[in-house]
Formats: structure tokens, C-alpha cells, sequence
């Protein structure tokens, strides 16, 4: 009997939670095989009694499809849950939707127009250029921009049963699994669905989008705060967030107000730091030259008022504008490399700030409802 046949066999074993093979999810720990006897454990989120036994019947089913004489042995454990690294704070263990994904970092602004959106989507390209596994969550749901930033518009994702139940598969672009409110609802429609079914939306995508282990999450917010907001830190536990803001002093006071949501008592999400987005002006023939049109200093205070770091400063250049209506973000364009490593060092400090942030503090603990 081979291990490796075995844990092929194996990788064919859905979890019915995530969609993700339960090889790729990690879930299956000390696989052993002394033959005829083969065992290993099986840590799931939540020992349920009828997902136990799908599961158990689902990995003898594999084994047995291989090796017909095996005598499987399943343990069955449950992880400490609240999903990310860093030691448990305590307090009572909740369930997450997502124990693959180790970051979930929303990223956050106090008016739209500022390149929230545009900052999400380089953000994201730029930490899988850095090595890592990343996702993108557009649910800015009056104005989900990521479908044209990526050339994914007019895109549908599928459905796809699993264990009886409907999964999200996401569309890919770049390599990058993207969900967003976009695939599925007209702007026109997002304007008349009132908060809360645009919030349950978002809530579906979280729980219910089959998506790949991933190191990063990048959660594109609506400007503001509201409903979209309140249900992300109802059902993932946020590991921080990152704020986008334009250098204007008028900027500010919108931006102070978003920011102060993450901070309430009952949130407590950390802030990563801040992007100043359209830092300065350079013209494409003069790319050394820097014209602060909009002013200076507004990302410096958003930090310094949120006791966070400045992560970046991106210039104000027609490529970036050409970028998001082209489906081809800027961060890809090989000939604009000022630009190119604008993005490139802000992702670096998001991933930093996001291993500092991990190793200081346990994962955040999820909002309850308060009835
Ligand atoms: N640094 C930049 N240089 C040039 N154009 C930019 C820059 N950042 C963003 N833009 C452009 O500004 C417009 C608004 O950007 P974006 O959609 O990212 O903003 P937003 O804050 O997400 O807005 P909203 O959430 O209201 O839709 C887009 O056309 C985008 O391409």
C-alpha cells in the first residue's frame, strides 16, 4: 500500500464546508499506513454529527476505491477554531467560515472616488507578486468596480453542488480568485436593494464561495460605514484593516469617521495602516518630477491619528487610470515601473504589518449580535 496513492485518493474528498479538497485544506494530519491498516486524523471546524459521517464515508469511499482490502481508521478532530495565527485570546470559540485563509484584511475608506478600489485590486496582485496566495472579495456593493479593473465584466461565476448544497466557484483573473458583487447584481439594481439583502449577499460570498487556501484575503469595502461593514466583522474575524485616503485635509474628516468604526469597543479591528492614494502628480515624460496638486500630509495624519503606519503613497498617473478601465491593473505594467514599485513596496508593508500585527495579538474576535 502507497501513502501517496493513498493521500491521492484522498485529495478526492470534498469538504463540505469550503468546497476545498480536504488534502489542499489541510484537514487531514498523521496519515499513517501499517497495512492492511490505514488511519489518520481529520481536524474539521465543527464536529456536526451528519458532516462527520459524510465526511468519514466519503474518505473510506476513497481509500477503499484504491485498496479494497484497507481498514480505515478516521479520528476525528476539532481544531481550536477563530482560524488565524497567533494564540487564542480566550473567550468563547466561535466558528469560522473560513479556517483556509489565514489574513482577511479590509480595505476601507471614508468617501468613494478616493481609489479604495483601485488600492484593492494592486494591493492584491502586488502580495501574490510577493509569493503569496491571495483572494480578492470586491463588496463595495453600490459601486463594485472589480470586475472592469480586471477584465472580468459581464463574467459569471458557477454554482457548483457540493454534499447536496450550492457552492460559488470564483472567477479567476491573473491568477487571483475574485468574487464580487459585480458578477451578480446591475449597479442599477444595487442602488433600489436596500443595506441589509446587498450585507446578506456579501455574507453568502464569504460563506459560500469555494475558495482556494489562501494566505490573503483582500475585502474591498463600500466608502463609509453601513451594513456591508457590520456583517464582515459579524462573520470572519477581520485581521486588520487598511485605510485609503487622498491627501486633502477635506478628505480627512470622512476618513477619521470610517476609520473610528474598526476601533468601537465591540470591533476592535486592527488598523494595518494607511495608503495615501493620488499622493502627488507626475506627468508621464517628467516621471521624476513630483507636483503635490492635491496638497501634502493627509496619509501621515490618518496614521498618526490611528497610531498606524504610512503603508504607501501612490502617484496620481494616467496609467493607473488606464489601468483600472483597461481589465489590466497598473501594478502588471512591466513599462511603468516607478509606479509598478509604488505598489509593489505598499504590499510589502501590508505583509509586515500583517506578521507584526500576528505576532502581537490572537486572531479578532468576531461581533456579536446584540438583539
Ligand atoms: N493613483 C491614481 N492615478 C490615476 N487614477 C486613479 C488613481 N487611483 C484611482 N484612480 C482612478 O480614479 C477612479 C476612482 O478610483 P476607484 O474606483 O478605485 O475609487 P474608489 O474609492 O474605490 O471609489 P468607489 O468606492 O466610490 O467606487 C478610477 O477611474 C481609477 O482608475
Amino acid at each position: 500500500m502507497e501513502l501517496s496513492k493513498i493521500a491521492e485518493a484522498l485529495a478526492s474528498v470534498t469538504d463540505p464546508k469550503t468546497g476545498q479538497d480536504i488534502i489542499t485544506a489541510n484537514m487531514v494530519l498523521h496519515l499513517k499506513v501499517e497495512a492492511p491498516v490505514v488511519s489518520f486524523t481529520l481536524q474539521l471546524p465543527k464536529l456536526d454529527d451528519n458532516y462527520k459521517q459524510q465526511l468519514n464515508f466519503a474518505c473510506q469511499e476513497a481509500i477503499l476505491s484504491v485498496y479494497p482490502e484497507a481498514q480505515v481508521h478516521v479520528h476525528m478532530q476539532n481544531p481550536a477554531v477563530g482560524g488565524q495565527a497567533g494564540p487564542s485570546t480566550g473567550g468563547p470559540q466561535r466558528e469560522n467560515p473560513l479556517p483556509h485563509v489565514k489574513n482577511i484584511i479590509a480595505v476601507a475608506s471614508g468617501k468613494g472616488g478616493v481609489g479604495k478600489s483601485t488600492v484593492a485590486v494592486n494591493l492584491a496582485l502586488g502580495l501574490q507578486e510577493l509569493g503569496a496566495r491571495v483572494g480578492l472579495l470586491d463588496a463595495d456593493v453600490y459601486g463594485p468596480s472589480a470586475p472592469t479593473m480586471l477584465g472580468l465584466q459581464g463574467q459569471r461565476p458557477q454554482v457548483e453542488k457540493v454534499y447536496g448544497k450550492p457552492k460559488i466557484k470564483p472567477l479567476y483573473a491573473y491568477g487571483l480568485p475574485v468574487m464580487s458583487t459585480g458578477f451578480v447584481v446591475e449597479p442599477e439594481q444595487a442602488v433600489v436593494l436596500r443595506g441589509p439583502r446587498l450585507a446578506g449577499i456579501v455574507r453568502q460570498f464569504i460563506e459560500e464561495t469555494i475558495w482556494p487556501p489562501l494566505d490573503f484575503l483582500i475585502v474591498d469595502l463600500p466608502p463609509g460605514t453601513g451594513d456591508v461593514q457590520l456583517t464582515l466583522v459579524q462573520t470572519v474575524s477581520v485581521t486588520g484593516a487598511v485605510m485609503v485616503t487622498t491627501p486633502q485635509e477635506v478628505a480627512l474628516a470622512d476618513a477619521i469617521k470610517a476609520m473610528n468604526m474598526f476601533f468601537l469597543p465591540d470591533v476592535q479591528v486592527p488598523v494595518l495602516g494607511v495608503v495615501e492614494n493620488m499622493s502627488y502628480f507626475t506627468p508621464a515624460e517628467l516621471p521624476d518630477n513630483k507636483y503635490y496638486i492635491f496638497g501634502q500630509g493627509g496619509g501621515k495624519t490618518l496614521a498618526k491619528k490611528s497610531n498606524s503606519m504610512l503603508l504607501g503613497q501612490i502617484p496620481l498617473v494616467q496609467s493607473i487610470r488606464e489601468g483600472g478601465d483597461s481589465g489590466e491593473p497598473a501594478i502588471l505594467n512591466k513599462n511603468e515601473e516607478i509606479t509598478r514599485q509604488a505598489w509593489l513596496d505598499t504590499a510589502r508593508n501590508v505583509a509586515r504589518q500583517t506578521a507584526l500585527r500576528n505576532e502581537m495579538m490572537g486572531p479578532t474576535e468576531k461581533v456579536t449580535m446584540k438583539e
